[in-house]
């Protein structure tokens, strides 16, 4: 019940048309319960009586009146469609808008399908209720009630004893309803695991293909293709059983109404009129009672699916502004300071939680690029995430000029980092655009600009359409290198006091990356720049290198001060450089630096 309670709010901003959607609809129940009594009088005061002039009257009355229901019903029709569909777009948006808000941690366990499913599916299934759902269910009351009242004051007997099997109907609806529901609510959660497996399939195409798995991924599909399929078989048994029934208890009130009333006709205790007026009045009592079973199916599963809405709006943000909205910096120096930050992932339980930062102590000034090394999984990534707020720190503060990175405006602090992340992600839209992402306004001149600072404009220029070439979805077409370039080209643009390159450069081949990093000396001169690399040659521009190991900055320094300890920093430098001090350095290293990068 609380779950519709919640969906009126969304009707509640329409209740002007709601109100006139539901007078048309009054207004053709009205006519529809006119409409027998004129033919009642059509036959009783004009066939009865031999006057044509009566019969032809009552007709034309007939006629106006069904000119009339026609009008209302399409004014009605369109209201309540008017209803339904600002429901499902005011819904859709607050649930995308939300969904635009939610954390990193969100997005780490939510599956893509089934978030795909509850924008699509389970929206539309609330549409359904909330528009004709809503509608059907009054004018299904309107209609039965005044039919009903009708009868009772035109022949109470007849009308009473004619609807002796309603009550076996509504036993048959109850039943109905309680298997129909849990029915609905496995139909959608395997909607929502159906759209996950292909969403994951079509996703990960490629690595089926190259591991020729089409076959077991095909299985998994039939796999829940088939549990889909039997679920609405078995919700089709339960509607093939109920629906027929309750239509042959309907079909018995007609029954009834017949013999009664002719015997009540032949006893002259009822006019022949009221016996055909009956006759069209008995579907005002049918009608409804059949589709009931319809009915319970469209609340049911709206019931089922917008919980499925609703626990996504639900969902708090792990990471938000501060109230007020936080202070929005015109401009940031980029001093950053981490004063013993620990960091761990959101866990199920506390046994789980692993610290992958432990009292982690930095302090870095405006304008300074410091390298940030380690070994694979020793949590360069994750330092650099916590700076643009995608997780908030568990213990200690993180500073930017001096101030809490949580009293930032969230949006404003993130325009001030520019991050290019060691996946890129293009959206299937023009080169110009995937590099203007950041700044939808830059000009031709900047994007430019930007492009050859990343060492891609020449490339660009050798495409079909040049910048306005389309690179399809996630950016096939581009190399790995090329799509790295366009992601730092985008970040340039966005002239950040703080660049954050995470393994930017990891892609590309030693002589680009070296022009790269020669470009990039003149683009983080004034911004403070992060540099995460596994290769030595990434960070020669580097004023200071932090070497993490298990969460903890194990070594730093600047290259020469390194090279001078006996630690990773060396041992990686001789690593590179070919000339490994000790076998087991180069083993060691190649652990620790991760095969094969
Ligand atoms: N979203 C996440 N949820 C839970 N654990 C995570 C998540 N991301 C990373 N981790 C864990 O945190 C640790 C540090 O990961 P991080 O990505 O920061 O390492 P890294 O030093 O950047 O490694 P690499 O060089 O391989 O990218 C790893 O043990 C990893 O398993």
């Amino acid at each position: 019940m609380k779950v519709f309670i919640r969906l009126f709010a969304y009707v509640r901003p329409y209740k002007g048309w709601v109100a006139l959607a539901v007078a048309m609809l009054a207004a053709g129940v009205a006519f529809d319960l006119l409409a027998p009594w004129l033919l009642k009088q059509a036959i009783d005061k004009g066939i009865a009586e031999k006057s044509l002039a009566v019969v032809i009257f009552y007709t034309l009355m007939l006629g106006l009146g069904q000119l009339l229901k026609t009008g209302v019903s399409y004014v009605q029709g369109y209201a309540q469609e008017l209803v339904g569909q600002n429901v499902i777009f005011d819904l859709r948006q607050k649930l995308y808008g939300h969904l635009q808000r939610l954390s990193f941690s969100y997005y780490d366990k939510a599956q893509t399908g089934q978030l795909m499913s509850r924008m699509t599916g389970d929206i539309e299934a609330v549409k359904n209720f909330t528009g004709f759902g809503l509608m059907f269910l009054i004018t299904g009351f309107l209609t039965f009630a005044g039919t009903f009242v009708v009868m009772l004051a035109m022949q109470w007997k007849v009308t009473l004893i004619s609807m002796v099997t309603i009550p076996l109907i509504l036993v048959s609806l109850r039943q109905f309803n309680r298997k129909v529901g849990p029915a609905w609510g496995d139909i959608r959660e395997q909607m929502g695991k159906l759209t996950t497996t292909l969403q994951e399939n079509i996703s990960g195409i490629r690595v089926v293909k190259a591991f020729a798995q089409e076959k077991k991924e095909k299985a998994k599909f039939d796999e829940r293709n088939e549990t889909n399929f039997q679920s609405n078989l078995s919700r089709a048994k339960l509607e093939a059983g109920a629906f027929p029934l309750m239509g042959f208890y309907g079909g018995v009130v007609f029954l009834l109404m017949n013999w009664v009333g002719g015997l009540y006709v032949i006893r002259e205790e009822m006019s022949i009129g009221t016996l055909m007026a009956f006759q069209w009045y008995a579907w005002g009592i049918i009608w409804p009672l059949n589709m009931l079973g319809w009915l319970v199916n469209i609340t049911q599963q709206a019931a089922k699916a917008a919980p499925r809405v609703f626990e996504i709006l639900d969902t708090p943000l792990a990471v938000d502004s501060p109230p007020g909205g936080g202070i929005r910096p015109a401009g940031l120096t980029g001093a950053v300071r981490f004063e013993r930050v620990s960091f761990h992932y959101p866990a199920a339980s506390d046994e789980e939680k692993r610290d992958v930062l432990k009292h982690l102590s930095l302090e870095v000034q405006p304008g300074e690029a410091v390298a940030v090394l380690g070994g694979t999984g020793s949590g360069k990534s994750t330092l650099i995430q916590l700076l643009a707020r995608f997780y908030d720190v568990t213990e200690g503060q993180l500073l930017i000029d001096g101030r809490n990175v949580k009293e930032y405006n969230l949006e404003e602090l993130r325009r001030k980092i520019a991050i290019v992340p060691q996946e890129t992600f293009l959206f299937s839209a023009s080169i110009r655009d995937n590099i203007a992402f950041g700044c939808p306004d830059a000009s031709r001149e900047q994007v430019e600009w930007a492009a050859r600072q990343a060492q891609i404009h020449d490339f660009i220029l050798t495409m079909p359409d040049g910048y306005e070439t389309i690179v399809g979805e996630r950016g096939v077409g581009l190399s790995g290198g090329q799509r790295q370039r366009v992601a730092l080209a985008r970040a340039i643009l966005m002239d950040p006091p703080i660049l954050v390159l995470d393994e930017a450069t990891a892609s590309v081949d030693t002589a680009t990356e070296s022009a790269i990093h020669d470009a990039l000396h003149a683009v983080m001169k004034g911004r403070t720049t992060f540099i995460v690399a596994q290769r030595l040659s990434s960070i020669q521009r580097a004023d200071r290198i932090i070497v993490l190991e298990n969460g903890t900055i194990a070594e730093q320094g600047t290259h020469k001060e390194l090279y001078e300890k006996d630690g990773f920093f060396r041992r990686l430098f001789r690593l590179q450089q070919g000339t490994p001090e000790r076998e087991a350095d180069a083993a060691e290293l190649k652990a620790a630096a991760g095969e094969g990068r």
